[in-house]
């Protein structure tokens, strides 16, 4: 079986409060973003995991892609499964990429193996995996809160939308970038932001990680400018980054924008 798990953006991200399980809760939109990586998934004589594509630091054995097996072979007794991934989607960028391949992971396995694990089950599994993963179950535009695994859906649609991400070559690590945040109440209501223009939202809607990441981090602040100057109607940093994008709602594909020629680019519709 072949999938094809796509990437996040995150649309306003408050962190709210410190919890006592050493996680954040958190204020977010989440929409899908049709940047995929591709995976295979095939029951097998013996198990495997292979990789191309972009290298992804850490041993196989603890892929997110093999860690969702492992988690379903423990409860459902699986056969072996061969699987490969090949990894498009840049990593330590907030777009999510490990969690989305995760979940697809599940995703697949359940339909392979017909164990007829309902979406709140599947979101169960995904949990334990990573914070991100959940969204991925079902891909859906949603308000998130708690520690963003919790979800409300949103009468939000983006379809068609022209959107640009820069990813400018720059791993930040999930954890490195919440031990920058000091959690506050959020600035704005953010369902009720997101309701109203997108022309709004540059007044409105914000990620508490690009202000606290950006004085470390001074090429974020530059993308954004440059995604601005090229006519976005709304710009951010995704999650905790480092990929920042922008929407042009209206073009039938972004402007061409004068960045470095090593950073990433993702040009698209969402
Ligand atoms: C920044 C976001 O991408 C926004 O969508 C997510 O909150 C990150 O989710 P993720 O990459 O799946 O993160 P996890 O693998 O669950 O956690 C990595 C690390 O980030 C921190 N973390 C993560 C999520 C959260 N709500 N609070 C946290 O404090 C913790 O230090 C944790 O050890
Ligand atoms: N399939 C996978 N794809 C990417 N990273 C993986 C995968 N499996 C395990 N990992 C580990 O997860 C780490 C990446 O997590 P990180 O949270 O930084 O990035 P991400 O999942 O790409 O997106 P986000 O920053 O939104 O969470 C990597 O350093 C890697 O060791």
């Amino acid at each position: 079986m072949l999938v094809f798990p796509n990437a996040k953006l995150n649309l306003g991200l408050y962190v709210t409060e410190q919890r006592p399980d050493g996680f954040r809760n958190l204020e977010s939109a989440f929409v899908p973003l049709p940047w995929t990586d591709a995976l295979e998934v095939l029951p097998a004589t013996d198990n495997a995991l292979t990789l191309t594509g972009i290298p992804i630091p850490g041993e196989v054995s603890t892929n997110l892609c093999w860690r969702a097996y492992e988690l379903l072979q423990a409860d459902f007794n699986l056969p072996p499964v061969q699987m490969h991934l090949h990894k498009v989607v840049p990593i330590g960028a907030g777009l999510g990429g490990g969690s989305a391949d995760a979940a697809f992971a599940l995703r697949a396995m359940n339909t392979l193996f017909d164990l007829k694990l309902s979406t709140a089950q599947l979101q169960q599994y995904a949990r334990r995996l990573g914070s991100d993963c959940a969204f991925f179950i079902e891909n859906k535009p949603v308000f998130a809160y708690e520690k963003g695994d919790i979800f409300e859906l949103l009468a939000l649609d983006l379809t068609g939308v022209a959107c640009k991400v820069v990813y400018p070559n720059l791993h930040i690590s999930t954890g490195e970038a919440y031990s920058r945040v000091v959690p506050r109440k959020p600035r704005h209501d953010l369902r009720a932001s997101l309701a109203q223009p997108m022309e709004t939202w540059r007044e409105t809607v914000s990620n508490d990680f690009e202000e606290a990441l950006t004085p470390h981090y001074p090429l974020l602040a530059e993308i954004k400018h440059a995604l601005y100057a090229a006519g976005a109607v709304y710009a951010s940093l995704s999650g905790s980054g480092s990929a920042v994008y922008g929407l042009f709602p209206g073009l039938e594909m972004p402007p061409t924008l004068g960045v470095r020629h090593d950073y990433l680019v993702w040009d698209g519709l969402l």
